[in-house]
């Protein structure tokens, strides 16, 4: 059976009610998104007595090295020198913006279907909780001419010339990246069949852009922009405007915030490079909270392997110390069990061998069999 990344949530419908609400105009934080637990971990701020995340200079010789230990150490890095020009950030930001700024009524024209990929709404994993989250966001999976047409019917080719550009730079620094992850475990282009440009036998490597809009919040510490979850991905790209909201959760030190640089971007593993890896990368858990006085923004390029190839830890990675510790799934199926578990989709992809113990989790430590 084949499908298409679009096709994948068509057995996973989710209704979630857009409602009337409109962030940008309310003056204090409705029920509907007032979280009473907010802060199941302590919150951090990069300050000198906590580690940060790594920022990893592309152009650096030592690069491989670098990325190996950041995703063995963290599951997520920010880079710089990495190629995308800024003018082409700046331009993506700015038509991000102009979508969200759209008239409520005119956003929901492009309304994403409940059984659909593409399109505006709210986050997919909203429907995982009781409260509403404070954001927005608009998925492009191939070409979001349809919905653009919809949102400006007069002129939707300059958002689409846009968001096309960037799909393709963004495709080529996350094969790159892609590669510099697997290179730091001595994995090379051979190893892996499906991932060779043209996809080998089970087509080509697959991607989301995802736009995301957190308006300010006249409560942030009541609020949240984006619950903590890990991306079914095997990376992702993320862009972030100056206004910091993107947290990581550090083993050990709660959340760690990872701060805007001006021009960087930053990556972390998803679920699907932490089976590939065997579980020596982590797929890192994430959130964005809000603010009180700023908009933000943030791209984030959904990186993925040909929906229908199957993938499993790579034979390389696995021998009798090492028992494979996740069963082969394809991106297509994984995405549908996301779409029922979420956060313990994961797990439940986990082989439960007597081995390894019934370790639960994305455990961060790779299970040592002695
Ligand atoms: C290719 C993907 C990956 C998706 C689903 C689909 C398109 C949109 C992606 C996100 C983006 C926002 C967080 C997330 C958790 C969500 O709700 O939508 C992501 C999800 C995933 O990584 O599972
Ligand atoms: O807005 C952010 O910083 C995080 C976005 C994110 O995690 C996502 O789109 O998957
Ligand atoms: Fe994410």
């Amino acid at each position: 059976m084949t499908s298409r990344l679009s096709e994948a949530f068509r057995a996973h419908p989710v209704h979630l009610h857009h409602g009337d609400l409109d962030l940008e105009s309310v003056r204090e934080v409705p029920d509907s998104h007032a979280w009473p637990q907010l802060d199941d971990y302590p919150s951090v701020h990069s300050s000198f007595d906590v580690e940060s995340v790594p920022v990893i200079d592309l152009s650096d010789p030592n690069a491989v090295k670098l990325v190996g230990h950041a995703c063995k150490t963290w599951g997520v890095f920010q880079v710089t020198n990495h190629g995308i020009p800024m003018r082409l950030l700046e331009d993506v930001e700015s038509h991000g913006r102009r979508l969200f700024a759209l008239p409520p009524q005119q956003k929901l024209k492009a309304a994403r279907l409940p059984d659909g990929i593409s399109g505006y709404g709210l986050a997919r994993i909203s429907s995982f909780f009781p409260k509403l989250m404070w954001s927005e966001g608009f998925t492009i999976v191939g070409s979001p001419i349809e919905h653009a047409r919809q949102l400006w019917p007069q002129d939707h080719t300059r958002f689409c010339d846009v968001m096309e550009e960037y799909g393709k730079c963004m495709k080529q620094l996350a094969r790159k990246l892609f590669w510099l992850m697997l290179g730091s475990l001595g994995i090379n282009k051979d190893d892996i069949n499906w991932a060779s440009p043209q996809g080998g036998e089970s087509g080509a490597m697959c991607a989301a852009l995802q736009l995301n809009s957190y308006p300010a919040c006249p409560d942030p510490t009541r609020a949240m922009g984006l619950a903590a979850h890990t991306d079914s991905t095997l990376l992702t790209v993320l862009y972030q405007n100056s206004t910091s909201g993107l947290q990581v959760l550090r083993d050990g030190a709660g959340w760690v915030t990872v701060p805007p640089l001006p021009g960087a971007l930053v990556v972390n593993v998803g679920d699907l490079l932490h089976i590939l890896s065997n579980g020596i990368f982590p797929s890192v858990l994430h959130r964005a909270v809000v603010n009180r006085t700023r908009h933000r923004l943030s791209v984030a390029y959904l990186y993925g392997p040909p929906t229908n190839a199957q993938i499993s830890p790579l034979s390389s990675l696995v021998d009798p110390n090492h028992p494979p510790l996740y069963r082969p799934v394809t991106w297509a199926e994984y995405l549908g069990t996301k779409a029922k578990h979420f956060n313990k989709a994961l797990s439940s992809v986990r082989l439960c061998s007597p081995l390894n113990g019934f370790v639960d989790l994305n455990d961060h430590n790779r299970v040592e069999v002695s």
